[in-house]
């Protein structure tokens, strides 16, 4: 209990816990266990997300106290639930124990295996809480040893595999993703409304173990088109739907193997929609990445002479339409040479970041900036006049000039910059970045003639 609001969300946890077990209680046949138990999934979210509050004798003991108040609170017998309730919270600590290590990428299920990783953590938990749970149940039901202990193993498992992927997936919500291409009206709406329609079909045919199978090529369309928590959401309802209409089970260990097949079914299908969205989630990550190392300098973070020209030419196109002005200059540390013979090119490289960074401060959010080459940075400053870029160039200057630079020994460094402005008054689509940039270079050139440290404007356009 290191954290001061452990007390807190301790007690959280075991509300949340004690809710879930009085939820899979009224699901539960009379006779028999639960058809859905959702608390056993939730106890293992709650431990991989704050294993220091609840893997811990306190936590542990609280969370048995919830479980078994649940089940005494609601009429059953103590030494029962007791079995019960060590049965279920070793399972989901073994769970815990075979998936903590896994990346917070394969957690949340957007990792290529995180379907087989929850398949194999829920089955590690199944089997380990039927060892103790099926003797329990075939006791206090008074039902042969195998047939009870199948029960719960397939019952555990099926409900870790409709559940647990939400679960897992719910923090990806709150995550701030790269700008999504926006889909089309339908490319959003015919996903669901295929696995909609399939499932009313199955349904309206009459189809039994046949209707498990109807809506998967809607759910892997939906795991290529949503994003992973909304395919985790259909999953969930889907097949959580399938459970409480097929009234042709009889969830009771009578039809055993029924239900044991029926269950082993339902678990192995939703592989497929989980495994496509987590590999589908994998590629687009790997996508994003690249596009961002295609579009950024790997040095000092800003857009690269690529991405600098992409994100410009946007901005002149529009300019261009609205007959805008903008400012494109040239930015050239001063003796950039001496830096690097005097204090190595381990100093140069963090002048360069410093540098960068400095630039940033300054401009203002719609400006682009980036770095064309060696010690060479360009600013375009859209709707600015020639006055105002002048200025900005001279406050970048003295930025610079003030700049508090060090050398990798934390010795001061001093550092100058030259800088070309470039100004259009109105922009036409003849105008291009490439010209622009040719202008402010001619600018920069006449800075560097004129002893370096200051700004040139070039001629009026
Ligand atoms: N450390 C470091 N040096 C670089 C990088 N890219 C280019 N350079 C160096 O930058 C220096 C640029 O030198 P010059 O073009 O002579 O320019 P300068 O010394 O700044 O002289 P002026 O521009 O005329 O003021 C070269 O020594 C390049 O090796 C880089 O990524 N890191």
């Amino acid at each position: 209990m290191s954290k001061p609001h452990s007390g807190r969300l301790l007690a959280y946890a075991c509300a949340a816990v004690f809710a879930a077990c009085l939820l899979g209680i009224v699901l539960r046949p009379i006779g028999f266990l639960s058809v859905f138990w959702p608390a056993n999934q939730l106890l293992l979210v709650l431990l991989l997300r704050y294993p220091h509050v609840l893997l811990q004798p306190l936590g542990m003991a609280a969370i048995f106290v919830s479980y078994v108040a649940a089940d005494v609170l609601t009429g059953s017998n103590l030494w029962v639930s007791t079995g019960f309730s060590v049965a279920n919270m070793v399972g989901a600590v073994s769970a815990w124990w075979v998936m903590h290590k896994h990346s917070k990428r394969d957690l949340q299920m957007e990792g290529q295996f995180s379907a087989l990783l929850v398949l194999y953590g829920s089955g590690v938990a199944a089997t380990v809480s039927a060892a103790i749970g099926g003797p329990v149940s075939a006791y206090a039901f008074s039902v042969p040893l195998l047939k009870g202990t199948m029960m719960w193993w397939t019952g555990e498992w099926m409900n870790a595999m409709i559940l647990l992927p939400f679960l897992l997936a719910l923090p990806s919500a709150r995550k701030a993703t790269l700008p999504q291409e926006a889909l089309p009206l339908p490319a959003i709406v015919l996903p669901a409304v295929a696995v909609v329609a399939l499932e009313a079909a199955s349904y309206a045919v009459g189809a039994k173990i046949g209707s498990l199978a109807f809506s998967l090529p809607a759910l892997l369309w939906c795991a290529l088109s949503y994003r992973i928590l909304t395919t985790t959401i259909i999953t969930m309802l889907v097949f959580a739907t399938k459970i409480i209409i097929a009234s042709w089970i009889d969830f009771t260990p009578m039809h055993f193997v029924d239900v044991a097949t029926f269950r082993l079914g339902v678990t192995m299908l939703i592989l497929g929609p989980l495994s496509v969205a987590g590999a589908h989630a994998a590629r687009s990550e790997l996508l994003n990445r690249l596009r961002y190392q295609a579009h950024h300098d790997s040095l000092t973070g800003v857009l690269s002479r690529n991405g600098f020209v992409q994100a410009s030419s946007l901005v002149l196109q529009r300019l261009a339409h609205e007959r805008g002005s903008l400012a494109v200059l040239m930015l050239d540390l001063d003796h950039f040479k001496r830096v690097n013979d005097t204090h190595g090119h381990g100093t140069g490289d963090h002048l360069l970041c410093e540098f960068a960074r400095t630039v940033v401060h300054t401009l203002r959010p719609q400006d682009v900036f980036g770095r064309i080459g060696g010690e060479e940075f360009a600013v375009v400053l859209p709707h600015i006049s020639a006055q105002d870029a002048a200025t900005i160039a001279e406050r970048l200057c003295l930025a610079v000039r003030a700049g508090k630079f060090q050398t990798l020994s934390n010795e001061p460094l001093s550092a100058t910059v030259s800088i070309g402005v470039a100004h259009v008054a109105q922009l036409s689509p003849r105008d291009s970045i490439e010209n622009l940039l040719r202008d402010a270079d001619v600018a920069l050139y006449q800075a560097k003639s004129r002893g370096r440290n200051c700004v040139m404007l070039g001629p009026a356009r």
